[in-house]
């Protein structure tokens, strides 16, 4: 098996090897994912992280393809199978010691799902090594549980020395973000993305705050992480949006009646929020299941837009528009704290393959709009190819910079750079909770 990058190097030098812990012996053939008769949840943990590890599967999806099982045991897997993923190389650097040679995929992650039950979960010792040890099958018993009372036996000691920061982050990650934020910005993202994203949520207008949230100043109405929005009363009044999502819509500022389109629209939160504030919006989405999930939000949210299956890069209005939001497909990884998969499964070549798509889409949307017309060009990447690399194919194409002002959001003041685009970070707004890394940059049309 291939195992996933950890950053070994920059992290703890591997302890001795404790005594006994480990058979020097070729592993039996065995039953590939959790064993029979495992703890529901855990054996879902187990799943969701070989979908992900092994097979590269997105971590939603793994969701959506587990077999049927409770609605709390599913909630719990994916929690479980989150916090290893978020801490995959603090996780096998603490494992490394007691193993001599590759474990079998499932017995590596009883391991990794037990290490984090027992010293990032709360779970009572017992508990967490006992249903690591059901997940595997009989011969890998042994050791599992021997490992694990070690580990257990150590408690949070065994976390010293390991630098989590960088340790938890891929390396090509770090390297990126030590370039574009210097050591200290990239030490501040790595910390902000190992803590689980709070549920922020935009309001239809003259719906109540839901209960227990707290208001941002920007509006968005924000829930304790771990909150579920499938357990929301209330949900034709409020969608899911993380607070930085919120700002490439809030800053094409558009008028009541004109003419927008949203290209890259599913699952459709700037769609809505450009329809809120009165435009006649055409949301445009090339993936037929995401476009299906846009019409479901916008009809829950009683909000009417055209919605057109359509690759945005090719599409043209019957009309020049008014103002065009492309928030373009991405590496994503500002959003890591939501989607911790991305992390393990985004590697380089997916920003080289992404960057010219975003330059089309780009040149796509210039073409949209009529002179004078305005453009805000988005991506939930934390990679400056995405979003600063663009400017220039931006004037290439006609498009003039539109300089963001403090006063447009005073309480994020942080996150306009002096060239006048928005660049939030996850460690933005720390105390409160963070949020998502975007960059936004408004143009006008020649
Ligand atoms: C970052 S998500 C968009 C999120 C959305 N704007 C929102 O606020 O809810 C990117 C979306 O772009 C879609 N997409 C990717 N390439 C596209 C293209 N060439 N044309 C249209 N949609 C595209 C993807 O299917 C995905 O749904």
């Amino acid at each position: 098996m291939t195992m996933p990058p950890t950053g070994k190097p920059a992290g703890r030098t591997p302890g001795r090897r404790p005594a006994g812990l480990h058979r020097d012996r070729a592993p039996v053939r065995h039953p590939s994912g959790p064993a029979p008769g495992a703890n529901p949840a855990r054996a879902a943990a187990m799943l969701l992280l070989q979908a992900v590890l092994d097979r590269r599967q997105g971590l939603e999806d793994a969701l959506d393809a587990l077999p049927a099982r409770e609605p709390r045991d599913r909630a719990s897997g994916h929690r479980i199978a989150a916090a290893v993923l978020r801490r995959l190389g603090t996780l096998d650097a603490i494992l490394e010691p007691y193993l001599k040679r590759e474990p079998p995929s499932e017995v590596r992650e009883a391991l990794r799902i037990g290490v984090a039950e027992l010293l990032l979960l709360g779970t009572p010792p017992h508990a967490a090594v006992s249903a690591a040890v059901d997940l595997v099958p009989k011969p890998f018993a042994g050791l599992v549980n021997a490992v694990l009372r070690r580990i257990a036996q150590a408690g949070e000691s065994a976390l010293e020395g390991i630098d989590a920061d960088r340790i938890d982050t891929p390396a090509w990650l770090w390297t990126a973000w030590h370039g574009a934020y210097g050591a200290e910005g990239a030490r501040a993202i790595a910390t902000a993305l190992r803590q689980p994203a709070p549920l922020d949520l935009s309001l239809m207008p003259g719906s109540p705050v839901p209960e227990g949230a707290i208001l941002l100043p920007n509006g968005s109405a924000r829930l304790p992480a771990g909150t579920r929005f499938s357990d929301l009363p209330g949900q034709e009044g409020f969608w899911a949006q993380d607070v930085a999502a919120t700002l490439p819509a809030r800053l094409l500022a558009v008028r009541p009646g004109e003419r927008v389109a949203d290209l890259c629209a599913a699952p459709g939160g700037k769609t809505a929020q450009l329809i809120v504030a009165g435009a006649q919006v055409t949301a445009v989405e090339k993936d037929a299941r995401r476009c299906e999930r846009l019409r479901e939000n916008l009809a829950r949210l009683g909000l009417t837009a055209e919605v057109v299956l359509a690759d945005a890069a090719g599409w043209r209005p019957p009309a020049p528009l008014d103002a065009v939001l492309l928030d373009a497909p991405c590496t994503a990884t500002g959003t890591i704290r939501r989607h911790p998969d991305v992390a393990r499964l985004k590697r380089p070549t997916d920003l080289a393959n992404l960057v010219p798509i975003q330059a089309r889409l780009l040149a796509a949307g210039a073409a949209m709009l009529r002179p004078g017309g305005r453009l805000v060009y988005a991506v939930c990447s934390l990679q400056p190819e995405e979003g600063e690399g663009h400017l220039r194919t931006a004037a290439e194409c006609g498009l003039l910079p539109d300089p963001i002002r403090e006063e447009e959001m005073p309480w994020l003041e942080e996150a306009i750079t002096a060239g006048g685009n928005l660049r939030t970070r996850p460690d933005y707004w720390g105390e409160q909770g963070g949020m998502d890394g975007f960059f936004a940059a408004r143009f006008i049309k020649a």
